[in-house]
């Protein structure tokens, strides 16, 4: 079991984040992370911490998911897969899901304001302050929306970077059973990657937020670069 707790020298961090967003937090999202709640015991999470949010970029199959689920169990961030979401409401026979479905399988995009409710709701329903959310923005109108929407940008941003043949090769292998894995779909996830989810990329590589991490070899071999990126924000190190 990891334990939720941060270092002293998070909160420098934290409170650099605050005066960066000042302009564009107001109060809407951040209410929820700022009303006091006390303590339940010494060294558990406080809800009075301001947000820390990593957006996890790359095309389909770059390893967004895999590298996530390492980074949870060493730094104890939640993992919000955008795209688990959307196949969670699917599931659950909710009033959007026939639309989600079809859109999942032409690779197209879901309206911005469903997915970040989505994305939201988990956040405000969470104890913790550090998240993860994969695969999501995948378009400029996405990041947009989300900033307005939720009046706060991202700390950092992670950008797997993985030639398309391997992408391919990794998604046609997955065998999860996803109604998108499959050749056609993923030739047209693939065009709507470059044309939508690159200038994204390309965004918050000129805010000087990208870390860009080279999404080949194996799990452990990219998790090596990943790892830095998390250990020099100085968050405690949960479990090694
Ligand atoms: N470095 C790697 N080498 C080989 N296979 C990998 C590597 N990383 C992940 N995989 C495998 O590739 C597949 C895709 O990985 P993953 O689901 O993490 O990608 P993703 O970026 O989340 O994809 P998507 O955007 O489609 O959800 C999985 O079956 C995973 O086990
Ligand atoms: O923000 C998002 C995230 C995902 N989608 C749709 O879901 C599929 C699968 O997403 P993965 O991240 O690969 O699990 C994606 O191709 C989109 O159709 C979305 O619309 N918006
Ligand atoms: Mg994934």
């Amino acid at each position: 079991m990891w334990r939720r707790v941060v270092s002293a020298s998070h909160f420098t961090f934290a409170h650099k984040s605050i005066a960066n967003n000042k302009d564009v937090c107001k109060l809407k999202f951040w209410e929820a992370f700022t009303t006091e709640i006390p303590l339940k015991e010494k060294g558990t999470f406080q809800r009075d911490k301001t947000p820390f949010i990593t957006f996890v970029l790359g095309g389909p199959g770059s390893g967004k998911g895999t590298q996530c689920m390492k980074i949870v169990e060493n730094f104890g961030f939640t993992h919000l897969s955008a795209g688990d979401l959307l196949r969670r409401e699917i599931a659950s026979n909710s009033a959007d899901g026939t639309m989600i479905l079809n859109t999942i399988k032409e690779g197209k995009i879901v309206p911005s304001e469903l997915t970040i409710r989505l994305i939201q709701k988990e956040m405000e329903s969470s104890d913790n302050y550090k998240f993860l959310i994969d695969g999501f923005p995948r378009s400029e109108e996405n990041r947009i929306a989300f900033e307005q929407i939720m009046g706060v940008e991202p700390d950092i941003v992670l950008f797997f970077d993985c030639p398309e043949d391997e992408m391919v090769k990794r998604v046609l292998n997955r065998n999860q059973g996803r109604v998108d894995d499959n050749i056609v779909t993923i030739k047209k996830r693939l065009k709507v990657f470059d044309a939508l989810n690159l200038p994204v990329v390309k965004y918050y590589m000129e805010k000087g937020k990208l870390y860009k991490i080279k999404a080949v070899g194996t799990v452990d071999e990219i998790y090596k670069q990943v790892y830095p990126v998390f250990a020099s924000l100085n968050f405690e190190q949960v479990r090694e």
